[in-house]
């Protein structure tokens, strides 16, 4: 490691302190010292990089780090999503952190990898704006709770503005020092591992959106002028737009899609009525209101289903794409590198101080009763083990582990690697060994581990699985291997 990478490291690790896993005792250090500030939404607490140092940070990154800053543009100008992607440990975290530290500029960072659920990536950006930090004092609860897209929309616009005027009633200082502008980013990162948590496809398609999404305000005085062109009662059609625009602008500002959702909610909401002529206001308009509301809900969800269908037909053409791929593997892939596989998936997805009460001596899954058994301790064991799982997501191990844990499955005499006779079965057990490194590095190629910096303290690399569960099942199923076994399950 070169003199350049090791501060940036280490800066890098003070922005994300509350996000990355091993920070989490001295997160709540911090927090007992210190309250989150504005301050907090830039990178780090040293000096913004100079340009030049950005450059010579990230060799080979002169390009892509231009390309970002002309997109960025000037401070505080409108910018439209901007979508990085590239191979795997290229740099694209680094670059975009980095050059965010140059800016100076106010940013939210939430890791896909990190936050393994809706609810989890949308309250970790609720957090950050609000400056809420999970900690002891508050039973390490979420400054709201969050789950559903359109509390999420309207948490956020509430939280942004929140931000953005204190931004601007700093006028870009604070007790830390200064910053760029009044303009806040969010960056998402490992975007591509919402497909495997999200079933329903609509998040990814919700995230491209939401620029568009919190602009509505802007727009919407705007569509309700065009939709009410040509409108025979005017006063009548305001009155449903007051009572509809606005939910149905969250999930479509496109101008076919509102009409073709409206116009048979119009005719619902015209059913009551004897005179079209009629300015509904006050108690007539609630209880227009009140006869339209079942209907709103159903007309939003055909919206959102149009809306997403085309995204969903994407996800659909990638997902088959993904399934030729998990074929592939059941005929390229070796016995062995899928029993590496699934050891590496059980490396990230277990607690390491677990794997004891997973394996016995031979291989086999521990006894499940024994440890049923085992009181009020275990109990609190768990407790503290699910929430810490919580809070890492899929995590990272050394070598060692991925080893010890491969030799465990593979050794049971339930699980044989081939049906081979004995002999047979020690010649390949000796060549497995030493070419496992070599496999461990193929699957680092393919991307099925990823290999993270090295600890400083421990000094050596560690890898993370990057297989969702229904690939590892599927793996395992190939092998017969019974996986659900080996999982910690909360
Ligand atoms: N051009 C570069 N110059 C210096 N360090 C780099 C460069 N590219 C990658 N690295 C280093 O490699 C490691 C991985 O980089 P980073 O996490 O930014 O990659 P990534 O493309 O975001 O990875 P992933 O695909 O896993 O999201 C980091 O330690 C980073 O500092």
């Amino acid at each position: 490691m070169n003199k350049v990478d090791s501060p940036q490291v280490t800066k890098r690790k003070t922005r994300l302190s509350s996000y990355t896993p091993n920070a989490i005792e001295s997160a709540t250090t911090t927090i007992k010292l210190q309250p989150l500030t504005l301050r907090d939404l830039v990178f780090g607490e040293e000096e913004p990089l100079t340009y030049d140092d950005l450059i010579s940070s990230l060799p080979g990154r002169r390009n892509q780090i231009f390309e970002l800053v002309r997109l960025l543009g000037p401070v505080d100008s409108p910018v439209s999503p901007i979508f990085v992607y590239g191979g795997a440990s290229t740099g694209k975290t680094s670059t975009i952190l980095q050059v965010f530290r140059h800016l100076n500029r106010p940013f939210v960072y939430s890791s896909c990898r990190t936050c393994y659920n809706a609810r989890q990536l949308f309250e970790n950006i609720l957090n950050q704006l609000l400056l809420h930090r999970k900690s002891e004092i508050n039973g390490y609860s979420s400054a709201k709770k969050c789950e559903k897209q359109a509390d999420f929309v309207n948490l956020l616009k509430e939280a942004l503005v929140g931000v953005v005027d204190s931004l601007k009633g700093n006028s870009g200082k604070s007790s830390g020092g200064s910053f760029n502008g009044s303009m806040v980013y969010l960056i998402f990162d490992s975007l591509e591992l919402v497909r495997d948590w999200d079933k329903s496809s609509t998040i990814l398609p919700f995230l491209f959106k939401l620029h568009d999404i919190l602009k509505v305000p802007d727009v919407e005085d705007a569509l309700r002028q065009i939709l009410m062109r040509n409108q025979p009662n005017p006063k009548l059609y305001s009155a449903f737009l007051d009572l509809v625009l606005k939910p149905f602008c969250r999930v479509t500002r496109k101008l076919d899609e509102l009409s073709a959702g409206l116009s048979p909610l119009f005719k619902k909401f015209c059913e009551p009525l004897d005179d079209l002529e009629v300015n509904p206001v006050g108690e007539n308009k609630r209880k227009l209101l009140n006869c339209l509301q079942p209907h709103i809900a159903p007309a939003i969800n055909e919206i959102l289903r149009v809306t997403t269908m085309s995204s969903q037909v994407n996800m659909k053409k990638k997902k088959s794409g993904a399934s030729d791929s998990i074929d592939e593997i059941e005929f390229h892939m070796s016995t062995s590198a899928k029993y590496l596989v699934i050891s590496a998936f059980l490396a990230s997805r277990n607690p390491a101080t677990l794997d004891a009460s997973f394996f016995d001596s031979t291989g086999g899954p521990a006894n499940q009763k024994k440890k049923r058994k085992s009181s009020e301790k275990s109990k609190e064991l768990k407790e503290a083990l699910e929430e810490e799982q919580f809070m890492k997501g899929p995590g990272t191990f050394p070598l060692e582990r991925l080893l010890a844990i491969f030799q465990c499955i593979t050794s049971g005499s339930e699980y044989p690697l081939e049906e081979e006779d004995e002999e047979e079965e020690e010649e390949e057990d000796k060549s497995l060994m030493s070419d496992i490194l070599l496999q461990v590095s193929s699957l680092c190629s393919a991307n099925f581990i990823s290999k993270g910096g090295s600890c400083p303290l421990e000094g050596s690399t560690r890898y993370r699985s990057t297989i969702s569960e229904d690939l590892a099942l599927k793996v395992a199923k190939s092998l017969k291997f019974p996986l659900a076994k080996y999982l910690y399950r909360k």
